[in-house]
């Protein structure tokens, strides 16, 4: 069964470090949650809390309406998987899913049939009797998700759970996790400083900064519409222009704008909207170059701008450093902010 949470004004101050500042969230029964932020925002202290590992100094949590505030982490029905892959040396893959049946005195035979799926299920079904140190991070990883689940629980926590992995293994578990969770229709909330791998994992993503939720949504609306300076700079790229060249060039009313570099278009031919730049640095990116090019103006300085160019039309267009060319910054695409 999958539960929905509900987290309702909590705070956790450590000594007099306010790790979290009147945190409310409410996940769906059977939503992939990510949260979202840089080090030391208060995710990893959120899943403790959750998990029963710590309690808040305010609020509530509540497990399917539940008051489980007081409740201790036993009681909770939670899997839960870290960073470090945290198996038992000495024990095999096997057993190390076995583990937490066999505490619970399940039959023999009903624990066999259980961690066999599990293996089936992670693909792992060859190296069942390996130590840990003869399996590869990816590979312990995987284990420590199938022991994550082997007690069938209402929910799972994963704290970073792919960081220690190289970036090939990390996408290929990304997808495993994903279509695991959307399987099992397991309730799964997943603490990670990587954008990526928020975006492309998560139903809704809940970003954080300095102990508060700075916005939650899915990832199109965290991408394409933040609602405030810090989350448009923390997920993918951005250009910010103040004021002052808003004005100058007639983009916007807002205090500040930020429009992302894929947005902007470079070209040879000028529109009606389009300003001169001079090319000052490209950058090969693999499928895309980040070209920066230098608006300038004689009284109001250097304006700077990041400009993503795709594949082909780098090939086509053939931009070389010190050309002048335009840039236009569609107006729809710009993200207005009034600074704090
Ligand atoms: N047990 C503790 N004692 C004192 N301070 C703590 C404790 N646990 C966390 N903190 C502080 O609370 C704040 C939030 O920490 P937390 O670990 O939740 O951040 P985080 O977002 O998970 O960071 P990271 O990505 O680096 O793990 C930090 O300032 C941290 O130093």
């Amino acid at each position: 069964m999958s539960v929905s949470l509900k987290i309702s004004n909590v705070s956790k101050v450590f000594e007099k470090n306010i790790a979290l500042n009147n945190v409310s969230l409410e996940i769906q029964a059977g939503e992939f949650v990510c949260l979202l932020g840089p080090s030391g925002c208060g995710k990893s202290t959120l899943l403790r809390l959750i998990a029963g590992l710590d309690k808040p100094n305010e609020g509530r949590i509540y497990i399917n309406d539940r008051d489980v505030t007081n409740l201790p982490p036993a009681r909770r029905n939670f899997g839960i998987m870290f960073q470090s892959y945290a198996l038992f040396p000495n024990l095999t893959a096997y057993e190390n899913v076995a583990y937490g049946l066999r505490n619970k005195k399940m039959r023999n035979q009903d624990i066999e049939a259980r961690v066999d799926r599990l293996f089936k299920m992670i693909k792992l079904d060859s190296a069942k009797n390996r130590l840990p140190s003869q399996l590869s991070g990816g590979e312990q990883q995987r284990v420590a998700l199938a022991r994550a689940l082997a007690t069938e629980p209402d929910f799972l926590l994963l704290d970073e759970p792919l960081s220690a992995l190289d970036a090939k293994v990390r996408i290929s578990l990304r997808k495993e996790i994903c279509s695991i969770q959307k399987e099992l229709g397991l309730t799964t909330i997943m603490v990670t400083h990587d954008q990526d791998e928020a975006l492309t994992m998560a139903d809704r993503i809940i970003v954080m900064n300095k102990s508060v939720v700075m916005q939650e949504g899915t990832p199109e609306e965290i991408y394409e519409r933040p609602e405030n300076p810090f989350v448009a700079d923390f997920i993918g790229s951005i250009n910010f222009i103040d004021s002052q060249k808003c004005k100058l060039y007639n983009l916007c009313e807002h205090e500040k704008a930020a429009i992302r570099p894929e947005k902007i278009e470079l070209s040879r031919t000028e529109k009606e909207t389009s300003l001169r730049a001079q090319i000052r640095e490209i950058e090969f990116r693999g499928f895309y170059d980040r070209i920066t090019v230098c608006v300038s103006h004689v009284v109001h300085g250097d304006m700077f701008l990041l400009v993503d160019v795709p594949f082909r039309m780098v090939k086509t267009m053939q931009f070389q450093l010190g050309e002048m060319v335009y840039v236009n910054l569609p107006r729809e695409e710009l993200l207005g902010f009034k600074t704090a």
